[in-house]
Protein backbone atom coordinates (compact mmCIF):
# COMPACT_ATOMS: atom_id res chain seq x y z
CA UNK A 1 0.00 0.00 0.00
CA UNK A 2 3.07 2.18 0.95
CA UNK A 3 4.54 2.12 -2.06
CA UNK A 4 1.19 2.26 -4.35
CA UNK A 5 0.61 5.76 -2.44
CA UNK A 6 4.65 6.65 -3.44
CA UNK A 7 4.12 6.06 -7.18
CA UNK A 8 0.89 7.65 -7.08
CA UNK A 9 2.83 11.13 -6.18
CA UNK A 10 6.38 11.93 -7.20
CA UNK A 11 8.40 14.12 -5.20
CA UNK A 12 5.68 14.89 -2.81
CA UNK A 13 7.97 17.23 -0.53
CA UNK A 14 8.76 19.42 -3.25
CA UNK A 15 5.30 20.04 -4.51
CA UNK A 16 3.20 23.09 -4.07
CA UNK A 17 -0.44 22.72 -3.19
CA UNK A 18 -3.15 25.14 -4.14
CA UNK A 19 -6.67 25.55 -3.00
CA UNK A 20 -9.61 28.17 -3.31
CA UNK A 21 -10.73 29.31 -0.05
CA UNK A 22 -12.92 31.65 0.50
CA UNK A 23 -12.71 32.96 -3.61
CA UNK A 24 -8.72 33.44 -3.48
CA UNK A 25 -6.25 31.20 -4.06
CA UNK A 26 -3.51 29.79 -1.38
CA UNK A 27 -0.62 28.22 -2.44
CA UNK A 28 1.42 26.16 0.00
CA UNK A 29 4.66 24.14 0.58
CA UNK A 30 5.17 21.38 2.87
CA UNK A 31 8.06 21.63 5.47
CA UNK A 32 9.35 18.11 7.55
CA UNK A 33 8.12 19.00 11.47
CA UNK A 34 11.05 19.94 13.49
CA UNK A 35 10.77 20.86 17.21
CA UNK A 36 10.88 24.24 18.34
CA UNK A 37 11.16 25.98 15.29
CA UNK A 38 9.61 28.69 14.33
CA UNK A 39 6.70 28.50 11.54
CA UNK A 40 5.03 30.73 9.15
CA UNK A 41 1.35 30.91 9.13
CA UNK A 42 -0.80 29.93 6.46
CA UNK A 43 -4.69 30.91 6.97
CA UNK A 44 -7.26 30.79 9.66
CA UNK A 45 -10.48 28.46 9.15
CA UNK A 46 -13.25 30.05 10.10
CA UNK A 47 -15.46 28.11 11.86
CA UNK A 48 -13.70 26.43 15.22
CA UNK A 49 -15.58 22.83 15.23
CA UNK A 50 -13.44 22.16 11.79
CA UNK A 51 -10.43 20.79 13.27
CA UNK A 52 -9.63 18.65 10.62
CA UNK A 53 -9.35 19.18 6.89
CA UNK A 54 -9.01 16.59 4.06
CA UNK A 55 -7.46 16.89 0.75
CA UNK A 56 -8.51 14.35 -2.33
CA UNK A 57 -5.87 14.59 -5.67
CA UNK A 58 -6.78 12.72 -8.13
CA UNK A 59 -3.44 10.83 -9.41
CA UNK A 60 -4.23 7.91 -11.86
CA UNK A 61 -1.95 7.42 -14.85
CA UNK A 62 -4.46 6.73 -17.38
CA UNK A 63 -5.21 10.43 -18.24
CA UNK A 64 -8.44 9.58 -20.14
CA UNK A 65 -9.75 7.83 -16.45
CA UNK A 66 -7.84 10.88 -14.60
CA UNK A 67 -10.40 13.52 -16.84
CA UNK A 68 -13.65 10.97 -16.14
CA UNK A 69 -13.13 10.08 -12.33
CA UNK A 70 -12.34 14.11 -11.46
CA UNK A 71 -15.80 15.11 -12.53
CA UNK A 72 -17.62 12.50 -10.82
CA UNK A 73 -15.18 13.26 -7.64
CA UNK A 74 -17.04 16.24 -7.69
CA UNK A 75 -20.62 15.29 -7.88
CA UNK A 76 -19.98 12.26 -5.42
CA UNK A 77 -17.94 15.15 -2.81
CA UNK A 78 -20.80 17.48 -3.26
CA UNK A 79 -23.42 14.33 -2.55
CA UNK A 80 -22.05 12.79 0.33
CA UNK A 81 -20.59 16.34 2.39
CA UNK A 82 -22.63 19.01 4.08
CA UNK A 83 -23.01 22.27 2.34
CA UNK A 84 -20.06 23.14 5.24
CA UNK A 85 -17.81 21.67 4.30
CA UNK A 86 -16.51 24.42 1.10
CA UNK A 87 -15.43 21.90 -1.13
CA UNK A 88 -12.79 23.92 -3.11
CA UNK A 89 -11.09 22.84 -6.05
CA UNK A 90 -7.28 21.89 -5.21
CA UNK A 91 -4.25 20.96 -7.05
CA UNK A 92 -0.27 20.39 -6.30
CA UNK A 93 2.34 20.72 -8.89
CA UNK A 94 6.05 20.81 -9.40
CA UNK A 95 7.12 24.48 -9.83
CA UNK A 96 8.30 24.60 -13.87
CA UNK A 97 7.89 21.51 -14.23
CA UNK A 98 5.48 20.60 -17.18
CA UNK A 99 2.55 17.78 -16.93
CA UNK A 100 3.43 17.69 -13.32
CA UNK A 101 -0.26 19.27 -12.22
CA UNK A 102 -2.51 17.04 -10.30
CA UNK A 103 -6.04 17.97 -9.79
CA UNK A 104 -8.23 17.24 -6.54
CA UNK A 105 -10.29 18.36 -4.00
CA UNK A 106 -9.77 20.48 -0.30
CA UNK A 107 -12.75 20.20 2.10
CA UNK A 108 -13.67 21.02 5.74
CA UNK A 109 -14.24 17.92 7.51
CA UNK A 110 -17.24 18.29 10.14
CA UNK A 111 -16.34 16.86 13.73
CA UNK A 112 -20.31 15.92 13.59
CA UNK A 113 -19.83 13.15 10.40
CA UNK A 114 -16.41 12.39 10.61
CA UNK A 115 -17.04 8.81 10.65
CA UNK A 116 -19.21 9.42 7.75
CA UNK A 117 -16.41 11.07 5.70
CA UNK A 118 -14.01 8.46 6.43
CA UNK A 119 -15.97 5.68 5.53
CA UNK A 120 -16.62 7.44 2.43
CA UNK A 121 -12.49 7.97 2.01
CA UNK A 122 -11.60 4.59 2.95
CA UNK A 123 -13.83 3.33 0.28
CA UNK A 124 -12.55 5.61 -2.34
CA UNK A 125 -8.89 5.05 -1.79
CA UNK A 126 -9.82 1.20 -2.23
CA UNK A 127 -11.40 1.77 -5.49
CA UNK A 128 -10.39 4.77 -6.91
CA UNK A 129 -6.60 6.27 -8.04
CA UNK A 130 -6.98 9.18 -5.40
CA UNK A 131 -4.40 10.30 -2.85
CA UNK A 132 -6.03 11.22 0.69
CA UNK A 133 -4.13 13.73 3.14
CA UNK A 134 -5.72 15.19 6.40
CA UNK A 135 -4.86 18.90 7.63
CA UNK A 136 -4.88 19.25 11.27
CA UNK A 137 -5.19 23.03 12.86
CA UNK A 138 -2.57 23.99 15.54
CA UNK A 139 -3.08 25.42 19.07
CA UNK A 140 -3.47 28.54 17.76
CA UNK A 141 -5.82 28.14 15.26
CA UNK A 142 -3.70 28.79 12.09
CA UNK A 143 -0.76 26.36 11.67
CA UNK A 144 -1.23 23.15 10.17
CA UNK A 145 -0.19 19.81 9.78
CA UNK A 146 -0.47 17.59 6.31
CA UNK A 147 -0.16 13.58 6.75
CA UNK A 148 -1.38 11.47 4.19
CA UNK A 149 -4.68 9.70 5.47
CA UNK A 150 -4.94 6.98 6.38
CA UNK A 151 -1.83 6.76 8.45
CA UNK A 152 -1.51 2.95 7.85
CA UNK A 153 -1.00 4.61 3.95
CA UNK A 154 2.00 6.19 4.89
CA UNK A 155 4.38 3.61 6.34
CA UNK A 156 7.59 3.56 4.58
CA UNK A 157 7.81 6.32 2.40
CA UNK A 158 9.03 10.09 2.22
CA UNK A 159 5.03 10.85 2.78
CA UNK A 160 5.65 9.36 6.25
CA UNK A 161 6.46 12.40 8.25
CA UNK A 162 3.97 14.73 9.28
CA UNK A 163 4.58 17.97 7.35
CA UNK A 164 3.76 21.43 8.16
CA UNK A 165 1.79 23.58 5.84
CA UNK A 166 3.79 26.70 5.09
CA UNK A 167 2.97 29.58 2.57
CA UNK A 168 4.16 29.85 -0.78
CA UNK A 169 4.46 32.39 -2.98
CA UNK A 170 1.91 32.17 -6.22
CA UNK A 171 3.79 30.69 -8.83
CA UNK A 172 4.60 33.37 -11.98
CA UNK A 173 1.73 31.35 -14.16
CA UNK A 174 -1.11 29.63 -13.21
CA UNK A 175 -0.59 26.05 -13.00
CA UNK A 176 -2.80 24.86 -15.19
CA UNK A 177 -0.58 26.25 -17.85
CA UNK A 178 1.82 23.48 -17.03
CA UNK A 179 -0.75 20.83 -17.95
CA UNK A 180 -1.95 22.75 -21.26
CA UNK A 181 -0.23 20.98 -24.11
CA UNK A 182 -1.71 18.06 -25.06
CA UNK A 183 -4.16 18.14 -22.35
CA UNK A 184 -6.61 21.14 -23.21
CA UNK A 185 -4.88 22.07 -26.72
CA UNK A 186 -3.86 19.50 -29.34
CA UNK A 187 -0.71 20.32 -31.54
CA UNK A 188 -1.17 17.24 -33.56
CA UNK A 189 -3.86 14.87 -35.31
CA UNK A 190 -2.67 12.02 -33.04
CA UNK A 191 -2.23 13.43 -30.05
CA UNK A 192 -6.01 14.01 -30.11
CA UNK A 193 -7.11 11.11 -31.90
CA UNK A 194 -5.27 8.90 -29.31
CA UNK A 195 -7.53 10.54 -26.50
CA UNK A 196 -10.87 9.95 -28.38
CA UNK A 197 -9.46 6.12 -29.78
CA UNK A 198 -8.99 5.40 -25.36
CA UNK A 199 -12.81 7.01 -24.97
CA UNK A 200 -14.33 4.49 -27.43
CA UNK A 201 -15.38 1.99 -24.89
CA UNK A 202 -16.32 4.86 -22.05
CA UNK A 203 -18.15 6.52 -24.79
CA UNK A 204 -19.94 5.05 -27.81
CA UNK A 205 -20.11 8.38 -29.82
CA UNK A 206 -16.78 8.47 -29.83
CA UNK A 207 -16.57 5.27 -32.13
CA UNK A 208 -18.79 7.20 -34.74
CA UNK A 209 -16.29 10.25 -34.43
CA UNK A 210 -13.46 8.45 -35.27
CA UNK A 211 -14.59 7.11 -38.39
CA UNK A 212 -15.38 10.37 -40.05
CA UNK A 213 -11.92 11.33 -39.71
CA UNK A 214 -9.73 11.67 -42.51
CA UNK A 215 -6.66 8.90 -42.33
CA UNK A 216 -3.94 11.28 -40.38
CA UNK A 217 -3.23 14.59 -41.10
CA UNK A 218 -1.61 14.17 -44.61
CA UNK A 219 0.57 16.95 -46.03
CA UNK A 220 -2.02 18.06 -49.49
CA UNK A 221 -0.50 20.45 -51.75
CA UNK A 222 -1.39 23.80 -50.79
CA UNK A 223 -5.13 25.35 -51.92
CA UNK A 224 -4.91 27.09 -55.24
CA UNK A 225 -7.40 29.70 -53.67
CA UNK A 226 -7.12 31.94 -50.88
CA UNK A 227 -8.81 30.08 -47.62
CA UNK A 228 -9.48 33.15 -44.98
CA UNK A 229 -11.04 32.26 -41.44
CA UNK A 230 -13.24 34.18 -39.63
CA UNK A 231 -12.71 34.28 -35.74
CA UNK A 232 -14.41 35.94 -32.56
CA UNK A 233 -16.62 35.34 -29.57
CA UNK A 234 -19.88 34.71 -30.33
CA UNK A 235 -22.19 37.54 -31.43
CA UNK A 236 -19.59 39.25 -32.91
CA UNK A 237 -21.06 39.05 -36.78
CA UNK A 238 -19.40 35.87 -37.68
CA UNK A 239 -22.17 34.31 -39.40
CA UNK A 240 -23.30 37.48 -41.08
CA UNK A 241 -20.04 38.15 -42.07
CA UNK A 242 -18.73 34.90 -43.75
CA UNK A 243 -22.43 34.61 -45.76
CA UNK A 244 -21.67 38.13 -46.93
CA UNK A 245 -17.99 37.07 -47.77
CA UNK A 246 -18.84 33.77 -49.66
CA UNK A 247 -21.69 35.55 -52.19
CA UNK A 248 -19.55 38.59 -52.89
CA UNK A 249 -16.56 36.61 -53.41
CA UNK A 250 -18.17 33.57 -54.99
CA UNK A 251 -16.33 30.94 -52.17
CA UNK A 252 -17.64 28.29 -50.62
CA UNK A 253 -18.09 28.73 -47.02
CA UNK A 254 -17.39 26.00 -44.32
CA UNK A 255 -17.29 25.88 -40.55
CA UNK A 256 -15.47 24.24 -37.35
CA UNK A 257 -16.40 21.74 -35.79
CA UNK A 258 -18.10 21.11 -39.24
CA UNK A 259 -21.61 20.01 -40.09
CA UNK A 260 -21.00 16.32 -39.93
CA UNK A 261 -20.20 16.44 -36.56
CA UNK A 262 -23.26 18.49 -35.53
CA UNK A 263 -25.09 15.11 -33.72
CA UNK A 264 -22.22 14.62 -31.31
CA UNK A 265 -21.45 18.11 -30.62
CA UNK A 266 -23.56 18.27 -27.66
CA UNK A 267 -22.94 14.81 -26.27
CA UNK A 268 -18.83 16.32 -26.09
CA UNK A 269 -19.80 19.10 -24.71
CA UNK A 270 -20.86 17.66 -21.49
CA UNK A 271 -17.61 15.62 -21.29
CA UNK A 272 -13.93 17.01 -18.99
CA UNK A 273 -11.79 19.22 -20.87
CA UNK A 274 -9.54 16.29 -22.23
CA UNK A 275 -12.45 14.50 -24.08
CA UNK A 276 -13.88 17.61 -25.19
CA UNK A 277 -10.85 19.53 -26.28
CA UNK A 278 -9.80 16.46 -28.48
CA UNK A 279 -13.26 16.06 -30.16
CA UNK A 280 -12.96 20.27 -31.12
CA UNK A 281 -9.32 19.58 -32.18
CA UNK A 282 -10.36 16.39 -34.83
CA UNK A 283 -13.26 18.75 -35.82
CA UNK A 284 -10.27 21.38 -36.99
CA UNK A 285 -8.82 18.33 -39.21
CA UNK A 286 -11.96 17.28 -40.69
CA UNK A 287 -12.67 20.87 -41.71
CA UNK A 288 -8.87 21.21 -43.27
CA UNK A 289 -9.80 18.19 -45.04
CA UNK A 290 -12.61 20.02 -46.67
CA UNK A 291 -10.81 22.95 -47.43
CA UNK A 292 -7.88 20.93 -48.96
CA UNK A 293 -10.80 19.68 -51.40
CA UNK A 294 -12.89 23.11 -52.21
CA UNK A 295 -9.82 25.27 -52.13
CA UNK A 296 -8.73 23.36 -55.68
CA UNK A 297 -11.70 25.14 -57.17
CA UNK A 298 -12.54 28.55 -55.20
CA UNK A 299 -11.94 30.81 -52.34
CA UNK A 300 -12.89 29.20 -48.83
CA UNK A 301 -13.86 31.18 -46.07
CA UNK A 302 -14.20 29.40 -42.80
CA UNK A 303 -16.19 30.22 -39.80
CA UNK A 304 -14.37 29.55 -36.88
CA UNK A 305 -10.81 27.38 -36.92
CA UNK A 306 -7.84 26.52 -34.90
CA UNK A 307 -7.67 29.92 -33.22
CA UNK A 308 -11.30 29.57 -31.28
CA UNK A 309 -10.57 25.24 -30.34
CA UNK A 310 -7.07 27.19 -28.53
CA UNK A 311 -8.45 30.26 -26.86
CA UNK A 312 -11.56 29.16 -25.27
CA UNK A 313 -9.37 25.74 -24.07
CA UNK A 314 -6.58 28.66 -22.88
CA UNK A 315 -9.09 30.48 -21.32
CA UNK A 316 -10.77 27.94 -19.45
CA UNK A 317 -7.86 26.08 -18.57
CA UNK A 318 -6.81 29.31 -16.76
CA UNK A 319 -8.48 31.51 -14.09
CA UNK A 320 -7.81 34.82 -13.06
CA UNK A 321 -6.80 38.28 -14.64
CA UNK A 322 -4.35 38.45 -18.15
CA UNK A 323 -1.43 37.78 -16.22
CA UNK A 324 -2.23 34.25 -15.63
CA UNK A 325 -2.10 33.81 -19.01
CA UNK A 326 0.94 31.39 -20.33
CA UNK A 327 3.16 34.65 -21.74
CA UNK A 328 3.38 35.73 -25.25
CA UNK A 329 5.69 33.48 -27.38
CA UNK A 330 4.61 30.48 -25.54
CA UNK A 331 4.63 26.88 -27.08
CA UNK A 332 0.97 27.08 -26.01
CA UNK A 333 0.37 29.62 -28.80
CA UNK A 334 2.17 27.73 -31.53
CA UNK A 335 -0.13 26.46 -34.48
CA UNK A 336 -0.18 22.59 -35.02
CA UNK A 337 2.71 21.52 -37.64
CA UNK A 338 0.34 19.24 -39.38
CA UNK A 339 -2.98 21.39 -39.54
CA UNK A 340 -3.43 23.82 -42.84
CA UNK A 341 -2.29 26.92 -42.41
CA UNK A 342 -5.22 29.69 -43.30
CA UNK A 343 -4.02 32.36 -45.82
CA UNK A 344 -5.29 35.36 -43.66
CA UNK A 345 -7.58 34.60 -40.21
CA UNK A 346 -9.43 37.82 -39.33
CA UNK A 347 -11.08 38.27 -35.39
CA UNK A 348 -13.83 40.28 -35.13
CA UNK A 349 -13.83 42.51 -32.17
CA UNK A 350 -16.90 43.90 -30.23
CA UNK A 351 -17.30 46.21 -27.33
CA UNK A 352 -18.93 43.67 -24.49
CA UNK A 353 -22.19 46.27 -24.14
CA UNK A 354 -22.92 45.96 -27.91
CA UNK A 355 -22.24 42.99 -28.21
CA UNK A 356 -25.39 41.74 -25.10
CA UNK A 357 -27.17 44.02 -27.14
CA UNK A 358 -26.71 41.41 -30.16
CA UNK A 359 -27.24 38.92 -28.36
CA UNK A 360 -30.16 39.54 -26.40
CA UNK A 361 -31.51 40.90 -29.98
CA UNK A 362 -30.69 37.44 -31.75
CA UNK A 363 -32.20 35.65 -28.76
CA UNK A 364 -30.91 31.96 -29.24
CA UNK A 365 -29.99 29.86 -26.33
CA UNK A 366 -26.69 30.10 -25.42
CA UNK A 367 -24.08 27.28 -24.34
CA UNK A 368 -22.46 27.22 -20.81
CA UNK A 369 -19.16 28.83 -22.69
CA UNK A 370 -21.13 31.74 -24.00
CA UNK A 371 -22.77 32.23 -20.63
CA UNK A 372 -19.54 32.74 -18.91
CA UNK A 373 -18.31 34.90 -21.22
CA UNK A 374 -22.07 37.25 -20.91
CA UNK A 375 -20.73 36.56 -17.11
CA UNK A 376 -16.96 36.64 -16.60
CA UNK A 377 -15.79 39.84 -17.92
CA UNK A 378 -12.21 38.28 -17.25
CA UNK A 379 -13.15 35.39 -19.12
CA UNK A 380 -14.28 37.37 -21.88
CA UNK A 381 -11.02 39.23 -21.69
CA UNK A 382 -8.37 36.25 -21.42
CA UNK A 383 -10.10 34.32 -24.55
CA UNK A 384 -9.52 37.63 -26.99
CA UNK A 385 -6.00 38.00 -25.63
CA UNK A 386 -5.42 34.30 -26.29
CA UNK A 387 -6.51 35.15 -29.81
CA UNK A 388 -4.11 37.57 -30.35
CA UNK A 389 -1.37 35.62 -28.92
CA UNK A 390 -1.85 32.60 -31.12
CA UNK A 391 1.22 32.94 -34.32
CA UNK A 392 1.48 30.98 -37.38
CA UNK A 393 -0.68 32.43 -38.85
CA UNK A 394 -1.98 35.60 -36.02
CA UNK A 395 -4.88 36.72 -36.20
CA UNK A 396 -5.71 40.50 -37.53
CA UNK A 397 -8.07 42.20 -35.77
CA UNK A 398 -11.15 44.22 -37.04
CA UNK A 399 -13.63 46.48 -35.42
CA UNK A 400 -16.84 44.67 -35.66
CA UNK A 401 -18.86 47.83 -34.87
CA UNK A 402 -19.94 49.48 -37.62
CA UNK A 403 -22.56 48.66 -39.96
CA UNK A 404 -22.44 44.65 -41.49
CA UNK A 405 -21.44 46.44 -44.80
CA UNK A 406 -18.58 48.19 -43.28
CA UNK A 407 -17.38 45.66 -41.74
CA UNK A 408 -17.48 43.63 -44.67
CA UNK A 409 -16.07 46.57 -46.58
CA UNK A 410 -12.91 46.67 -44.32
CA UNK A 411 -12.21 42.56 -44.57
CA UNK A 412 -12.49 43.16 -48.52
CA UNK A 413 -9.64 45.12 -48.18
CA UNK A 414 -7.17 43.16 -46.30
CA UNK A 415 -8.40 39.95 -48.35
CA UNK A 416 -7.19 42.12 -51.83
CA UNK A 417 -4.24 43.10 -49.36
CA UNK A 418 -3.02 39.91 -48.31
CA UNK A 419 -4.73 37.35 -50.91
CA UNK A 420 -4.46 38.83 -53.91
CA UNK A 421 -8.16 38.29 -55.04
N1 LIG B 1 -22.11 44.82 -38.09
C1 LIG B 1 -23.25 44.56 -37.45
N2 LIG B 1 -23.97 45.55 -36.90
C2 LIG B 1 -25.11 45.27 -36.20
N3 LIG B 1 -25.61 44.05 -36.00
C3 LIG B 1 -24.92 43.02 -36.51
C4 LIG B 1 -23.70 43.22 -37.24
N4 LIG B 1 -23.22 41.99 -37.61
C5 LIG B 1 -24.10 41.08 -37.11
N5 LIG B 1 -25.12 41.71 -36.47
C6 LIG B 1 -26.25 41.07 -35.76
O1 LIG B 1 -25.72 40.58 -34.52
C7 LIG B 1 -26.24 39.29 -34.22
C8 LIG B 1 -25.06 38.29 -34.12
O2 LIG B 1 -24.46 38.16 -35.40
P1 LIG B 1 -23.94 36.78 -35.96
O3 LIG B 1 -24.97 35.71 -35.77
O4 LIG B 1 -23.46 37.03 -37.35
O5 LIG B 1 -22.72 36.53 -34.95
P2 LIG B 1 -21.79 35.24 -34.76
O6 LIG B 1 -20.45 35.78 -34.45
O7 LIG B 1 -21.91 34.34 -35.93
O8 LIG B 1 -22.41 34.54 -33.50
P3 LIG B 1 -22.22 32.99 -33.02
O9 LIG B 1 -20.77 32.72 -32.93
O10 LIG B 1 -22.87 32.97 -31.67
O11 LIG B 1 -22.94 32.15 -34.02
C9 LIG B 1 -27.23 38.95 -35.34
O12 LIG B 1 -28.51 39.27 -34.92
C10 LIG B 1 -26.77 39.83 -36.50
O13 LIG B 1 -27.85 40.17 -37.35
N1 LIG C 1 -13.20 25.41 -34.06
C1 LIG C 1 -13.85 25.50 -32.87
C2 LIG C 1 -15.12 26.04 -32.77
C3 LIG C 1 -15.73 26.13 -31.56
N2 LIG C 1 -15.10 25.69 -30.45
C4 LIG C 1 -15.75 25.76 -29.12
C5 LIG C 1 -15.29 26.94 -28.30
C6 LIG C 1 -16.54 27.37 -27.59
O1 LIG C 1 -16.74 26.55 -26.46
C7 LIG C 1 -17.66 27.06 -28.54
C8 LIG C 1 -17.99 28.27 -29.41
O2 LIG C 1 -18.61 27.90 -30.59
P1 LIG C 1 -20.07 28.48 -31.02
O3 LIG C 1 -20.99 28.13 -29.89
O4 LIG C 1 -19.95 29.94 -31.19
O5 LIG C 1 -20.39 27.77 -32.30
O6 LIG C 1 -17.16 25.96 -29.30
C9 LIG C 1 -13.84 25.15 -30.57
O7 LIG C 1 -13.25 24.73 -29.53
N3 LIG C 1 -13.23 25.07 -31.77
Amino acid sequence: MARRTASLLPQWSSRIFSVELDGAPHYFAIKEKHRGEEVPRLFTLKARHYERCYSLLVCSSDRVRRAKFYGELKDKLLRHLSPESDLSPMSSFLPDVKDSLVRGYFFKGDSQSSSSTERLLQELIQRDPVLVCSYLRGEDGQLWTQRLWPPAESQMTEMSKDYYVVPSEAPKYHPSVLNIVNSDVFYSFEEAYEVLKKCGDIIPEAKSVLELLPSGAETRSKPDFPVIVIEGLDATGKTTLTESLRDTLKAVLLQSPPQCLSPWRARFDQEPPLIRRAFYALGNYITAEQIGQQGMKTPVIVDRFWHSTAAYAIATAVSGPLSNLPAEGSEVYRWPSDLLQPNLVVLLTLDPEERKRRLRNRGQGKTEEEQELDHNQLFRLRVEEAYRRISGPSCITVDASPSADQVLQQVLLLIRGKCHL
